[in-house]
C-alpha cells in the first residue's frame, strides 16, 4: 500500500468557564462545508501547534489564545485527505468571537445539540471534555485491564467513557484502535506510551498527588489519578 501524504492540523478545544467548548460551522468553499467543528486549521512551515492554533484562531474568530495544552493526537482519512488532528485543550483566551469567515460559532456543551452536524470524529471527541483532570471514581466511566485488549470487549451502552491501563505504546494503540476514550498508565511508562512525544488518547498518570497534576500536563497528560 502507498504511503499518502498526511496533513497536520491543529485544534482547539477552548473551554470556557461553565465547561462548554467553542465550536463553529466550516466556512463555504473548503471540504465538509457547513459542518460544525473545534476551530484550528492546518500548520504551516516551521509552526508548533500551539503557533498554529495562536494564527488560526485570530484569523478565523478574533480570539486570542494565551496558552493551550497538549491533549492527543487522532488520525482520520477523509475522502479530500489523511489528516492528522493535533488536539489541545485551552482555558486561557480572551477576546469576542467575531465570524471573520462567515462561519456560525457559539460555545456548547457535549450534551447540546449544535445547529449544524458535527465532524463524524468530533461528537466523540466533544465528549471527552468532560473527563475529570483528576480523577473520580464514577459509574459512568469503565476502565479495562491490559489483558482486555488483547480479548474482545463489548461496548456496554451504559459507560459514558471506557478506557484501560496501559503499559507502552503498543497497547495504546490498541486501545485507540478500539476507540476507547482514555488510557491509564504508571508515571515511570508514561513517556514510552507517547507517539512522537504526543499522546494518542487522553492519558491518566496513576499513583501521582492532584498537586503535580499542572506538571502532567505540561507534559501531555489529560489528568491524575492520585
Ligand atoms: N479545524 C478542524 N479541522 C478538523 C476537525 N476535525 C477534522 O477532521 N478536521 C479536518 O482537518 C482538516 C483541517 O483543514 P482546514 O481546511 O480546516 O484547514 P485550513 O483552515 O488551514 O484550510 P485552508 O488551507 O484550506 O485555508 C480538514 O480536513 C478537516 O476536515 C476539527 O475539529 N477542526
Amino acid at each position: 500500500m502507498s504511503e499518502d501524504k498526511v496533513v497536520d492540523v491543529a485544534v482547539g478545544v477552548l473551554i470556557r468557564e461553565d465547561g462548554r467548548v467553542l465550536l463553529a460551522s466550516r466556512p463555504e468553499g473548503k471540504p465538509w462545508a457547513g459542518y460544525w467543528e473545534f476551530p484550528g486549521g492546518k500548520l504551516e512551515d516551521g509552526e508548533t501547534v500551539h503557533q498554529a492554533l495562536v494564527r488560526e484562531l485570530d484569523e478565523e474568530l478574533g480570539v486570542r489564545l494565551a496558552d493551550s495544552f497538549p491533549w492527543f493526537v487522532k488520525e482520520h482519512r477523509y475522502e479530500h485527505a489523511h489528516v492528522r488532528l493535533h488536539f489541545r485543550r485551552s482555558r486561557d483566551f480572551f477576546g469576542e468571537a467575531l465570524s471573520k469567515e462567515g462561519q456560525d460559532f457559539g460555545f456548547y456543551a457535549a450534551n447540546e445539540r449544535t445547529p449544524g452536524v458535527l465532524l463524524p470524529i468530533d461528537q466523540n471527541i466533544l465528549n471527552r471534555v468532560d473527563l475529570p483532570d483528576v480523577w473520580e471514581d464514577s459509574t459512568a466511566v469503565l476502565t479495562l485491564s491490559e489483558n482486555a485488549l488483547h480479548a474482545t470487549v463489548v461496548r456496554d451502552r451504559k459507560y459514558r467513557f471506557v478506557g484501560a491501563r496501559c503499559g507502552n505504546l503498543d497497547d495504546v494503540m490498541k486501545a485507540v484502535a478500539m476507540d476507547f476514550d482514555f488510557v491509564i498508565v504508571k508515571p515511570e511508562v508514561f513517556e514510552a506510551t507517547l507517539w512522537k512525544g504526543e499522546p494518542r488518547l487522553p492519558t491518566y498518570v496513576e499513583d501521582v498527588p492532584a498537586s503535580d497534576l499542572r506538571l502532567w500536563q505540561d507534559r501531555g497528560a489529560h489528568g491524575v489519578k492520585p
